[in-house]
């Protein structure tokens, strides 16, 4: 093939597009589509993909491909069509699409070097000459922050120096140098003789490989185990008997670690009647969409590591996609000790070296099984047998940036083209799947009762404002106090979430109720108590905690709301005694650190588990019998349609951390709501008739599932512009759409300014919409010029997890 259709690294609608590119001749033979290559474009050179092949090209003057970046494609033909697919239905650039899919490490790295194209330094300014006294090539960010830039192409437009632009890979294979014996070992014992007596050492190394039948070993182990020296090693390489090579190894996160092997466990009724399904589907490669919805403690996971028995026995592959919070060690262990090296784990707190070592595993078909977040999903298994999402209804499933896709949309886009069933479990079922499996779209399996039959735990529910009333002004309520105290002496543990979304520490002033806001955001600071900084959280903006209101100069000013660390400091006042561990993003924010703190409560070594979100999903502690929700109804007040369903699938999701095994276990909800039907169904775990209440609502708002939301933001600096713009766009979307569709808007959004930037939204409710696409399309086209020049910014979510 002579032509390679190419998608290249320049994420602009202009060039969201194939360029073809001339194959040079002696790789004709070796290109496939999906692999990288590195083109040249305008002045640059760049990565991209090659998405297809050809023999002719309608172009006349076609530049060639400069290199390949891989030998083997790294996009699958699957991967590329689901590229393609992507860019419909997400309206992303290509580019982005592919790159979604592969590990950031594959991402290329583009820098900048100047050449030297004279012999003659001297001709060279003052200013540059130094740089160039013992070099050819210097990086243009060493001489960048010393000489300005206009100087630099003087010397281009003379000759004297040139820009040349270089793609690298972002992160490289690991390679370790391993030292290998050169004879056999009865030859070697022969050969030893020759050493002289008293290079002990060398004498030492040989003995190594001997007595211990090895005939590889990386050097640092040889060294450390013989407690030898290089230079020893290096004599014997050159006397012949060893050599040495580099060899690719793995970075792989969990070497250390030893997993104890599992075996599967006799199922109850309710799992056989769950896992039945989902086996015939396997054997029979069918695609069936299965909902599981199965209690906290029924036995999912078991359910799911059988399935993923059969997809194995068949020899097939699956992906197991588990959001990023509760991708645990203790998850991991669970999928790593039933199918052991047969598993590749994808998530955050890898390095990129990790990710992409872990990666390249799959793509070498060394692993049959990814256990992974969000991303995982597109792991390029070419024999995919089954997906499993674990708490489908978690919203870390779906990408808030391009592309804005929704792992459970892709999984069953590459289940249906494989043949096999998607299954997607949880506690909670969001209301889009429960109401799809009541439709008969999504088959449904139902594990009532958790496993041996142990009964939910009881859930005490306590208004705050009684707790006020009676002159408690304590964060901590007296029932759940006293509980508390007595797991304490009892010796079993606890688990206390603080509910921190939709809720923040911000100062206020008491005397004038002046809040320090951000000056670039319309949002309020938050409190950080180290360093006593007040910051943005869209911004990163940051300034000191006044002691004086800046409005008023009242003294009166103080924080508002609490974090983490109050708690903390509050617990240690009331329970001296006791041993808290606190999770949040401040303590976990090391690699490890979460895992840590996690053994650390597991091995027992403290009695209360203080935490925010993260320790709501997936954590299974014997000896934890008592959970308590601190402010069970902050999201409540959110702008958010989902607000009611997040804050029972978290109360549910909480309180089944408790009295998971021989010992039963008590919830206490902390509230000031507690009259909300979300926080009274969580309570009575009463599911079904929270789905009721709850969809009864969605359709006299017109909301999800009754109907499909598009939600378009508008930005810009010049706050007329903004409105301007949004208005044009009602009016087209009004023009264009159907009848039936609702278009509202524009109104500002609820935080109608980041980082200087005004945000206003319109929204798109519909039902059936045939023209979506090409109209939302056509607008992205329209403002395409003002998108690239003019610092406008129009972002379109075609199913907005929330409005903000
Ligand atoms: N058939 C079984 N026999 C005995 N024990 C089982 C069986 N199935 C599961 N278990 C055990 O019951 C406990 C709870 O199961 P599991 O964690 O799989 O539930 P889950 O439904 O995934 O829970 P959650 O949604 O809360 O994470 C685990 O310790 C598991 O090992
Ligand atoms: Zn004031
Ligand atoms: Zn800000």
């Amino acid at each position: 093939m002579k032509y390679a259709s190419v998608i290249v690294d320049v994420p602009a609608m202009q060039t969201d597009r194939a360029f073809d590119y001339k194959v040079p001749e002696e790789w004709q033979k070796l290109v496939k589509p999906g692999m990288r290559v590195i083109v040249p474009f305008g002045p640059r050179k760049v990565q991209g993909f090659i998405i297809q092949l050809k023999d002719h090209s309608d172009y006349k003057r076609l530049k060639s491909i400069t290199e390949l970046v891989d030998l083997t494609p790294c996009l699958t033909n699957e991967l590329l069509q689901l590229g393609q697919w992507l860019t419909e239905t997400t309206l992303c650039f290509k580019i982005s699409a592919f790159q979604a899919m592969l590990p950031a490490a594959m991402k290329a790295k583009y820098e900048k070097v100047l050449g030297l194209l004279t012999n003659d330094v001297g001709v060279l300014p003052e200013s540059i000459r130094p740089f160039f006294e013992k070099r050819h090539h210097v990086d243009l960010k060493e001489i960048q922050d010393v000489v300005p830039l206009s100087e630099i192409q003087k010397e281009m437009n003379k000759g004297h120096l040139e820009m040349i632009y270089q793609v690298k890979q972002k992160t490289n294979r690991k390679t370790i140098k391993v030292i290998k014996c050169s004879e056999s070992f009865s030859k070697l014992t022969k050969m030893l003789a020759e050493i002289p007596a008293n290079a002990k050492k060398q004498i030492e190394i040989v003995e190594y490989f001997i007595k211990n039948k090895i005939s590889e070993i990386p050097l640092h182990v040889l060294l450390s185990e013989t407690g030898t020296s290089d230079a020893s090693v290096k004599s014997l390489i050159t006397k012949g008997f060893l050599f040495e090579e580099m060899k690719e190894v793995y970075r792989d996160p969990y070497e250390d670690r030893h997993f104890e092997k599992t075996l599967p466990l006799a199922l109850n009724k309710e799992q056989k009647d769950a896992i039945d399904p989902i086996i015939h589907s396997i054997k029979e490669n069918h695609h069936d969409v299965f909902l599981m919805y199965g209690v906290t403690g029924s036995g999912k996971t078991e359910v799911y590591l059988q399935s993923i028995e059969e997809v194995l026995k068949v020899g097939k592959e699956a992906i197991v996609l588990v959001p990023e919070i509760s991708l645990t060690p203790q998850m991991v262990h669970r999928f790593k000790g039933r199918f052991g090296s047969k598993v590749a784990v994808l998530h955050s707190g890898l390095s990129t070296g990790e990710k992409y070592d872990e990666w390249r595993k799959i793509h070498r078909k060394e692993v049959q099984l990814v256990v992974g977040a969000r991303s995982a999903i597109f792991a390029p298994f070419e024999n995919l047998g089954m997906v499993i999402i674990d708490e489908e209804h978690e919203s870390s499933y779906k990408q808030e940036e391009n592309p804005r896709y929704h792992a459970r949309d892709v999984a069953i886009y590459r289940a249906k083209l494989h043949n096999c069933p998607v299954v997607l479990g949880s506690a909670t079922p969001t209301l889009e799947s429960f109401a799809r499996s009541k439709k008969g779209v999504y088959k449904l399996l139902t594990l009532k009762e958790r496993v041996n039959k142990r009964e939910m735990p009881k859930v005490e529910i306590i208004d705050m404002r009684e707790e006020l009333r009676s002159g408690n002004r304590s964060m901590f309520s007296r029932s759940l106090l006293d509980k508390l105290t007595d797991r304490l002496q009892k010796g079993e543990q606890s688990v206390l979430l603080l509910n921190k979304r939709g809720y923040s520490s911000f100062v206020m002033c008491r005397d004038c109720g002046y809040v320090n806001g951000c000056p670039h955001c319309d949002i309020s600071l938050t409190y950080h108590r180290r360093g006593q900084q007040l910051k943005c959280h869209y911004c990163g903006y940051e300034e000191v905690m006044p002691s004086r209101c800046p409005e008023c100069n009242s003294e009166h000013i103080r924080f508002f709301g609490t974090g983490t660390q109050k708690v903390e400091e509050e617990l240690v006042k009331v329970l001296p005694e006791a041993r808290v561990i606190r999770m949040d993003v401040d303590t976990t924010g090391k690699k490890g650190a979460h895992e840590k703190l996690l053994t650390k409560f597991g091995q027992k070594q403290a009695d209360i588990l203080l935490g925010t979100q993260m320790i709501a999903k997936g954590l299974d502690f014997p000896d934890v019998t008592l959970v308590g929700v601190l402010t069970a109804d902050t999201m409540l007040n959110l702008p958010d349609f989902r607000a009611s369903e997040k804050t029972f699938q978290l109360l549910t999701q909480v309180s089944g951390r408790a009295g998971r095994h021989e010992l039963p276990g008590e919830v206490v909800i902390q509230t000031y709501t507690p009259e909300h039907y979300s926080i009274e169904l969580a309570s009575q775990y009463d599911y079904d008739a929270f789905y009721l209440q709850e969809m009864h609502l969605r359709k006299s708002h017109d909301y999800p599932p009754y109907f499909y939301i598009v939600l378009l933001t508008i930005s810009h600096p010049d706050i007329t512009k903004v409105i301007s713009v949004t208005e044009e766009i009602a009016i087209f979307l009004r023009r264009n759409l159907g009848n039936e569709t609702r278009i509202l808007g524009p109104v500002a959004s609820p935080i109608p300014r980041i980082k200087d930037r005004y945000r206003y939204q319109c929204m798109v409710k519909y039902k059936r919409e045939k023209n979506l696409h090409e109209t939302l399309q056509k607008i992205l086209e329209h403002y395409q010029q003002e998108m690239s020049s003019n610092d406008l910014m129009i972002s379109i979510d075609l199913s907005p997890n929330t409005l903000m």
